[in-house]
């Protein structure tokens, strides 16, 4: 049976990738990484375990990258470097200069494991998975900002077309700058098929309306919490629909996630997630969801 395949943001999560924090960002400088004031990697490492902790409890099987000792801190944020189909793996190419050699660990990663690779998004073409959204099973939208360019997305929409999957590209804000993190992903979360969490004020237009056309259900994260966690507040894993976990310290955001009907877990991240511009979807590349 084939253990792998997905193009949904929230149908259950059967099987994902994961680094463990412990090596990866035992020496990192956080200046050198834009990581805040608040890092602390022996916290991070600590941190990490309680998502892994989350994720186990809610029957995901786990694969763990090679806990190699190579520096590659953000490599802890496995959902960027690639980009799971139900036809195999797109393996992607990193905005961030520091995060190059990425892509090659997970494509490594997926040989190992009997996935097969689709194909690959080559420089001058950048995409992260952290811009990729998967509207339903064949409509695809990638934010266009300062990790994901148009080259790369025109790649993506290359691989996919054949496969009957459409890509939309969509202008972000450039917002806090070209060091920091600003994803598509940082201003929406799908909770389920027609339920998503979003901010909406950084949501590209053109995305908000595609998603009011398919009558997909918004539920505003707390603009304060948003801004005191650096939009971690918004960025929530769903492990089947409308079950997911959080950054725990948001209280408002929460509770708007539990009004519309999700059932919702925290783990503490403030060493790991506020301080790397990073939260449980960007700690998890979901390998077969279903
Ligand atoms: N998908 C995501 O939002 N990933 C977060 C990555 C954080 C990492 N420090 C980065 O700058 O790439």
């Amino acid at each position: 049976m084939q253990e792998y395949g997905s193009q949904s943001m929230a149908a259950p999560l059967k099987r994902v990738l994961m680094r463990r924090a412990s090596s990866a960002m035992r020496r990192a400088d956080p200046a050198e990484w834009h990581y805040g004031p608040k890092f602390d990697p022996t916290r991070a490492a600590a941190e990490h375990y309680g998502l892994v902790d989350l994720v186990a409890k809610s029957g995901a099987a786990i694969e763990f990258l090679p806990d190699d000792d190579d520096g590659l801190a953000d490599s802890v944020f496995t959902h960027d470097p690639s980009l799971m189909t139900d036809h195999g793996a797109v393996i992607l190419s990193m905005g961030k200069a520091l995060r190059g050699p990425e892509p090659a660990l997970h494509e490594a990663a997926y040989r190992r494991l009997g996935i097969p690779i689709l194909g690959r998004v080559e420089a001058p073409g950048t995409v992260e998975g952290g811009d990729c959204v998967w509207i339903d099973r064949t409509t695809l939208a990638i934010g266009r900002g300062v990790r994901t360019n148009q080259e790369g997305i025109q790649q993506v929409a290359n691989l996919l077309g054949p496969k009957g999957i459409r890509v939309y590209g969509f202008d972000l804000p450039f917002w806090q700058g070209e060091e920091a993190c600003l994803h598509l992903m940082s201003v929406i979360s799908p909770l389920a098929d027609d339920l998503a969490l979003v901010h909406s004020p950084l949501l590209p237009a053109p995305f908000w309306q595609m998603l009011k056309a398919r009558g997909i259900r918004l539920v505003k994260g707390d603009p304060d919490e948003f801004r005191d966690s650096f939009g971690l507040s918004l960025n929530v894993l769903p492990t089947a629909p409308r079950e997911v976990i959080a950054v725990a310290g948001f209280p408002k955001t929460k509770a708007a996630m539990e009004a519309a009907g999700c059932t919702v877990a925290t783990f503490e991240a403030t060493a790991l997630c506020i301080s790397c511009e990073g939260g449980p979807t960007c700690l998890t590349r979901p390998i077969w969801r279903e």
